[in-house]
């Protein structure tokens, strides 16, 4: 697994490759039709061959099973059979309204499905860029004096370690989740946040609760001795709770961040406020040889089945897919330069217009639609 965030890499030639696609629950099957569109188009357009092979995950998998007579599970052997025989997967989304979570078909969903896949597959180092582009900059609720500094900044978030995946136990009175760290767990998201830097403005930093957790003082260490091998990048650590409030009153402070899973699941949350919406969140989960590409929000069950999800998370994180999986880095471009030119054009969903304006919003698919029209080949 090599950085290579926002590094060039030369046009391959024809490829072919085998995607699985897992669209999971609530806006996922919405945002990854619109996903797999762009992705067939591009590739068309460069001369290469996606497979694309559905897979059911999440509530989905619970209910297709429920239907069949079979073993409900959210996770079936079916489908990781099926991402292990891919180069690559594109994932939707998994969970139910968040007030159901005690129903069978939604309880430990998202521990199961999202949480089995990242250890699975190793997923260890988890890619959640944001950015305000310049265009879209009265989306982002910020000031302009704030949003004029600059916004441009990558959330590394350590995937299969930490509270997540700590033993979780209930008893009587009491519940225990436990957060544990190895070296070799933290020193993977941390060589990859250097090496990113280096790529970008050489900056890290580490964010964390070292004011009280030993998990956190174990990060500092690593991220130290880490640091020596990356003399020419800057090195600076905070505190989560102050990084929270930072990410939006001085956003442009950030450009690397290291952190662990919790931390950055909620960081990456504050800092889609940046861009506008959630909606534009995508990112890259990366393991030793299989990699998946995952919106950084949820099934979104408030808006799902009515068609006005915003799909530009999962389009990008298709574009992340071409260039991190496939090295197609002139077709990742492209696919983010059509976004782009839709989003400039004001073509937006719901999620990206005042309340007064939405009578205007465009549909998940006319998106999709209309991000397919604006890629431009070779
Ligand atoms: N990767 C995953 O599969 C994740 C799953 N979840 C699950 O999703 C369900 C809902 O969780 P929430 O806390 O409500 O978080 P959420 O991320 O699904 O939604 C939060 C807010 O953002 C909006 N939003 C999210 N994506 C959007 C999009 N593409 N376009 C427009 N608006 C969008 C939603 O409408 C909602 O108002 C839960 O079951 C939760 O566990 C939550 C986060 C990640
Ligand atoms: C199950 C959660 C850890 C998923 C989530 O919120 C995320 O990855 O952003
Ligand atoms: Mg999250």
């Amino acid at each position: 697994m090599s950085a290579g965030y926002g590094a060039p890499t030369p046009g391959a030639s024809a490829v072919s490759k085998n995607i699985a696609v897992l669209a999971g629950d609530g806006i996922g099957p919405e945002v990854m039709a619109a996903a797999v569109k762009v992705v067939r188009k591009v590739g068309e357009l460069y001369g290469h061959r996606f497979n694309f092979e559905d897979y059911k995950v999440g509530g989905a998998a619970w209910a297709a099973a429920e239907a069949a007579g079979d073993t409900p599970t959210h996770l079936p052997a079916s489908t990781l059979e099926g991402c292990e025989k891919s180069d690559a997967i594109l994932f939707g989304s998994v969970g139910g309204p968040v007030d159901q979570q005690h129903e069978p078909r939604w309880k430990d969903c998202e521990k199961n499905a999202l949480l089995g896949l990242r250890k699975r597959f190793k997923l260890a180092v988890n890619l959640r860029p944001s950015k305000v582009y310049p265009f879209l900059s009265h989306l982002c609720p910020l000031k302009p004096s704030i949003i004029g500094t600059g916004v441009d900044m990558v959330i590394i978030r350590e995937l299969v370690g930490g509270i997540y995946f700590g033993e979780h136990k209930r008893d009587g009175d009491k519940a225990f989740d436990v957060m544990e760290y190895t070296v070799e767990g933290i020193r993977k998201p941390m060589v990859f946040a250097f090496e990113a830097a280096r790529l970008r403005r050489k900056k890290v930093t580490v964010v964390d609760k070292a004011n009280v957790l030993e998990c956190s003082r174990l990060w500092r260490e690593v991220a130290r001795e880490v640091h020596k091998g990356y003399p020419d990048v800057e090195l600076d650590f905070m505190y989560i709770d102050n990084a929270c409030m930072q990410v939006i009153q001085k956003p442009s402070f950030f450009d690397v961040v290291a952190t662990g899973n919790m931390f950055g699941d909620i960081l990456s949350d504050a800092a889609s406020v940046l861009p506008g919406s959630l909606g534009l969140m995508p990112s890259a989960s990366l393991g030793d040889g299989l990699h998946m590409y995952e919106p950084s929000g949820g099934s979104a069950p408030d808006i799902a089945g009515k068609g006005v999800a915003n799909p530009i998370a999962q389009i990008l994180s298709g574009a992340m897919m071409l260039r991190y999986s496939f090295q197609l880095e002139k077709e990742a471009a492209a696919v983010e330069a059509a976004c782009e030119e839709v989003l400039k054009s004001g073509r937006l969903t719901g999620d990206l217009l005042e309340e007064s304006q939405r009578s205007n919003a465009v549909s998940t698919s006319a998106i999709g639609d209309a991000v397919v029209v604006a890629l431009k080949g070779p």
